[in-house]
């Protein structure tokens, strides 16, 4: 329901300097008017101002003092009147003052629901309510950079831009239903396929950072393995920059599969530390090397260790399938005990005496930039759902493409360019959302 209002604690729970609730809604200054209390009545206090305020529960127990913001509809993050509230970080105090919204009136926001509602008001397009929790979500600087560009609308923008461009295409098509005896005349027919042909090779560049775009979300996934006792949880430590794994000279210290963010010339990386691979008797490490072979399988990026002071001849090398070559990174690790002259190619790398870690850092990047198409000048990656969206466009304006050139009558041609026009609403939330909507909001956080 969009005329209720709703409150929330906007800010994460816990003890902390300060804390955040927001009301929004018809009734949002109403609701606050009841718990929130100064000189005047908060109708008669100018919006977009900082008021100091004293809260109380219903029964005139003393709550809180802190700082009140009013905004007043349509000029605010959700386009209704909101009602802030700055509070002491206390959890008792926080969830007490929420208490007291709800007994005012206010219903309790289910997650992302401020976004919903900005969303929509008309405040902004579907792509940029996503780009909200990227936002939240990111986890490198590149990361932050790509939410940035589609918070400012970079993706919807892209979006209608095609919209533009296929809207006079079929106005020319449907020109022709009305007029069955007229043909398409050749120049025409060539100067409309053009059209599209510059609709379907934008909407094939944004599905191509689409890879970009779920290692920016998700981190590249990076598996670290090799043999047992080479130095595969040292390196993990390393690249974090704190002891996360237990290191030992005994091979075999490592069963279960250790999983981290780091960044990495900012890009995120899923890093997973593995059982090293080794046939073995022993049931719980045979299960961890199960577990290294299904994570080789989906890795972006497999950085294989070997102890690069051995020959590579006394090496158990991992055999990876061909595919997955160009997605590894080896490392000869142990330089510091000097490196056997027979190695060729790899990172020399010392974990102990932090030795060729920006050489790895520089190689990983390059790697990684390559299988996953990164651009770090151009910051836009769509999501899953957007990808969705294009392919679908891209084989509707190829299906129109194909019927104009064969020269099938205008009313399929029309079909297939409104079929597209409508997946291009739906990236942007204009057509089709109740489903959508669910799914993406409850990913939220609450208050957001
Ligand atoms: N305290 C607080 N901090 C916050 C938010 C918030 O809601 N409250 N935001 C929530 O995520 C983000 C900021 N986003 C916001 C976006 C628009 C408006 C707003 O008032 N828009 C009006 C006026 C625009 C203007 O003055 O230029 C509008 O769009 O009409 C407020 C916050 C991050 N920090
Ligand atoms: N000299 C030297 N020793 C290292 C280096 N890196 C790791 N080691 C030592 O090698 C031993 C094994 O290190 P780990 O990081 O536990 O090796 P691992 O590959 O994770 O071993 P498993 O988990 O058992 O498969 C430890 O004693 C480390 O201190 C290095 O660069 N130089
Ligand atoms: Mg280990």
């Amino acid at each position: 329901m969009l005329h209720d209002t709703i409150a929330a604690i906007s800010t994460a729970l816990g003890e902390a300097a300060i804390s955040v609730l927001r009301v929004t809604g018809p009734q949002a200054l109403e609701v606050a008017q009841k718990v929130f209390h100064t000189a005047r009545d908060l109708v008669s206090l100018p919006a977009r101002q900082a008021h100091l305020v004293t809260a109380r529960d219903a029964d005139g127990t003393t709550l809180d003092q802190g700082l009140l913001l009013i905004f007043c509809a349509p000029s605010s993050y959700t386009g209704e009147d909101v009602v802030e509230f700055q509070g002491h970080g206390g959890l008792l105090v926080t969830q007490k003052l929420l208490e007291s919204l709800l007994a005012a009136g206010a219903r309790a926001a289910e997650p992302g629901e401020f976004t919903q509602r900005a969303f929509l008001n008309g405040k902004m397009d579907l792509t940029q309510a996503e780009a909200v929790m990227d936002l939240i979500h990111a986890q490198s600087t590149l990361a932050l950079k790509a939410a940035h560009e589609q918070l400012g609308g970079a993706i919807g923008k892209e979006a209608m831009a095609l919209k533009e461009e296929l809207l006079p295409v079929l106005a020319h098509v449907e020109a022709y239903i009305d007029f069955p005896e007229e043909d398409i005349s050749p120049d025409t027919g060539a100067s409309l396929v053009a059209k599209m042909d510059l609709v379907l090779e934008r909407a094939s560049r944004l599905i191509a950072t689409s890879e970009q775009g779920r290692i920016l979300r998700h981190g590249a996934r990076t598996v670290i393995c090799g043999e047992p006792n080479v130095g595969k949880s040292s390196l993990l430590n390393l690249l974090l920059g704190f002891e996360r794994a237990i290191v030992s000279p005994t091979a075999g210290t490592t069963r279960d599969t250790i999983e981290e963010i780091i960044q990495v010339h900012g890009i995120p990386l899923r890093l997973v530390d593995t059982a090293g691979l080794r046939s073995s008797q022993d049931e719980i490490e045979r299960v961890g090397i199960e577990r290294t072979q299904r994570e080789l399988e989906r890795a972006d990026l497999i950085l294989e260790v070997v102890d690069g002071s051995l020959p590579p001849s006394a090496a158990q090398r991992v055999s990876l399938p061909p595919q997955a070559e160009a997605r590894r990174i080896l490392i000869l690790n142990k330089a510091d005990q000097g490196l056997h002259p027979d190695w060729a190619g790899g990172v020399p790398l010392s974990c102990t005496a932090n030795v060729g870690v920006e050489t790895l850092r520089d190689a990983i990047r390059t790697l990684i930039m390559n299988v996953g198409s990164m651009q770090a000048d151009h910051p836009i990656a769509i999501n899953a759902r957007h990808k969705i969206c294009f392919e679908r466009i891209v084989s509707q304006v190829q299906a129109a493409r194909v019927a104009l050139i064969d020269g099938a009558a205008p009313e399929y041609v029309a079909l297939d360019l409104r079929e597209a026009l409508q997946s291009l609403g739906e990236v942007v939330g204009v057509v089709d959302v109740e489903q959508i909507l669910d799914v993406i909001f409850s990913s939220f956080c609450i208050g957001k």
